[in-house]
């Protein structure tokens, strides 16, 4: 996707009336107490929460919970700030410090200097020519998920789209034609999801260990991962033929730039390659999965934008052609889709850091230790930038459309160093899944189901109840 051009507007910043030293914020003890007492508001959730915190006190706003300060910037232009100039003053926030115990050191958990190495070797990973073959993986399996929905059933589509990228990222990084055992890996994987946001509470380390029932599938869930993922490097070690897949690129990689110093090719160990892979099974299931459950629910919402989106699948794919990495380009109105629907819906709804040394924004001090958000989500529906926010709209991200908006109004896949490094997959697979999904099938909602659906702001954006929809051949 092209990206729009650096337009800059004026800031608004307001100072706390109570408290010059901060920027202006709620406070967190009175609104919860007037909330209590008079019951003013439904309960909001922390999405909600930091759209409201940005309309009610401006571009840079700071609250304190527990004694923590926190720091959440609401304008493109100091959301570019935080992705570049900044991005050397932040650490990785508490919960991505803390899953070092489950995920050890990947690109999302990793720090400076091992972070830029660790990318540097898996750039190639990712690269243009290296994901058009990915495209035959994704049709294939987007063939084999859909052969086994009955016509007029209702279906989960999240669980659906849950395991369909599961498969997905399985075939592109291990070139596992069938994960044997789907069960025990998607336990696995959503034992870790479910620990991260845990990593945050004090003593974590205790729960960890405990015999909780979650904190033991926890255990098993890494026991399982570990095992596939060291026996698969070993087998590759013994035989190191290139397979096509993420795996093979990842042990090819060595690093130039430290093997000069030494005069050696420096690659990856086992335990940053086991890290890197569950780092990839991770970052690349979920987000991928929730976009696409997000984008069946509005267009079973929207017939119009779902049958414009049928039209162009049958122009460009005809009736049952298998789809591969070339009609991509050409299926612009999916893209647009896909698009819009991670406006609304980002999977990546907040990027969180926490402040590594003093330094200052729009003329505030920000301390050690303190916790900094860029919410995607407020930014997003920030009426500024985006007119009727809450409207569903595709057009939005027409090539004229996206001109007149600043870089960082929209950034789901973040920015600067630690910017997704399978962005370009992401687009790819959502583009082509949800082409070939509304060319076989007409999605509707049930009776009765209501228009917004609700979210469950977690590690990443998850629609709560799931999406359930009934699915009929065209
Ligand atoms: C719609 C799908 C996706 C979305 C919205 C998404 C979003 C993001 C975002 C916002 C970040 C930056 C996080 C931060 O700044 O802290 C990120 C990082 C990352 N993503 Fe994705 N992602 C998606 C799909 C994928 C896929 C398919 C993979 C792998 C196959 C993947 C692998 C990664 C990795 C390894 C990182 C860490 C990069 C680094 O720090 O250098 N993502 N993603």
């Amino acid at each position: 996707m092209s990206t729009a051009p650096d337009i800059r507007t004026e800031l608004d910043i307001r100072t706390d009336p109570r408290d010059p030293r901060y920027p202006a914020g709620p406070r967190l003890f009175s609104r919860l107490l007037t909330r209590q007492l008079f019951g003013t508001s439904r309960r909001q959730n922390p999405a909600e929460f930091m759209q409201s915190v940005a309309r009610d006190f401006g571009d840079l706003t700071h609250y304190n919970i527990a004694g923590r300060h926190f720091y959440q910037v609401n304008h493109p232009d100091l959301i570019a700030d935080f992705f570049t100039t900044d991005a050397p003053h932040h650490h990785r926030n508490l919960v991505m410090q803390r899953s070092r115990d489950v995920l050890g050191h990947g690109l999302l958990t990793s720090e400076e200097p091992l972070h830029m190495r660790q990318r540097r070797l898996a750039q190639p990973a990712f690269l243009r020519s290296r994901i058009a073959s990915y495209a035959d993986v994704i049709a294939s399996y987007t063939n084999a998920q859909m052969r086994r929905w009955s016509n007029g059933s209702t279906l989960d589509l999240h669980r659906e789209m849950l395991e369909l990228a599961l498969r997905i990222v399985g075939k592109c990084l291990f070139d596992l034609d069938e994960i044997n055992d789907l069960h025990a890996m998607e336990s696995a994987v959503s034992s870790f999801m479910y620990f991260m946001p845990l990593s945050f509470v004090p003593f974590s380390r205790l729960v960890q260990a405990s015999p909780l029932p979650a904190m033991r599938r926890l255990r098993a869930g890494q026991r399982y991962l570990d095992e596939l993922i060291y026996g698969v490097i070993a087998e590759r070690r013994r035989d190191p033929r290139d397979r096509g897949d993420l795996l093979s690129m990842l042990l090819q990689a060595t690093d130039a730039e430290e093997g000069a110093a030494t005069n050696a090719a420096i690659s990856m160990n086992d335990t940053q390659l086991r890290d890197e892979c569950v780092t990839i099974i991770l970052a690349g299931h979920e987000t991928t999965a929730n976009a696409l459950s997000f984008a069946l629910h509005l267009l079973a919402q929207h017939a119009d934008v779902q049958q414009r989106l049928r039209d162009e699948a049958l122009a460009v794919l005809g009736p049952d052609r298998p789809v591969t990495a070339d009609d991509y380009p050409k299926l612009k109105y999916a893209t647009q889709v896909f698009a819009e629907t991670m406006r609304l819906y980002p999977p990546v709804w907040v990027t969180a850091r926490m402040c590594a040394e003093p330094y200052q924004i729009a003329g505030f001090t920000i301390p050690k230790g303190a916790a900094l958000n860029a919410p995607q989500y407020a930014l997003h529906r920030d009426p500024r930038w985006w007119t009727d926010p809450d409207r569903f709209d595709p057009d939005r991200f027409t090539d004229g459309a996206k001109q007149g908006r600043p870089r960082y109004a929209y950034f789901p896949f973040g920015g600067g160093s630690r910017q997704c490094i399978a962005e370009g997959l992401a687009w790819m697979e959502g583009t082509l899944l949800l082409a070939m999904l509304a060319r076989q099938f007409r999605f509707t909602p049930e009776p009765g189901a209501p228009e917004n659906i609700p979210i469950s702001p977690s590690i990443t954006l998850r629609p709560t109840h799931g999406v359930r929809l009934s699915v009929d051949r065209t």
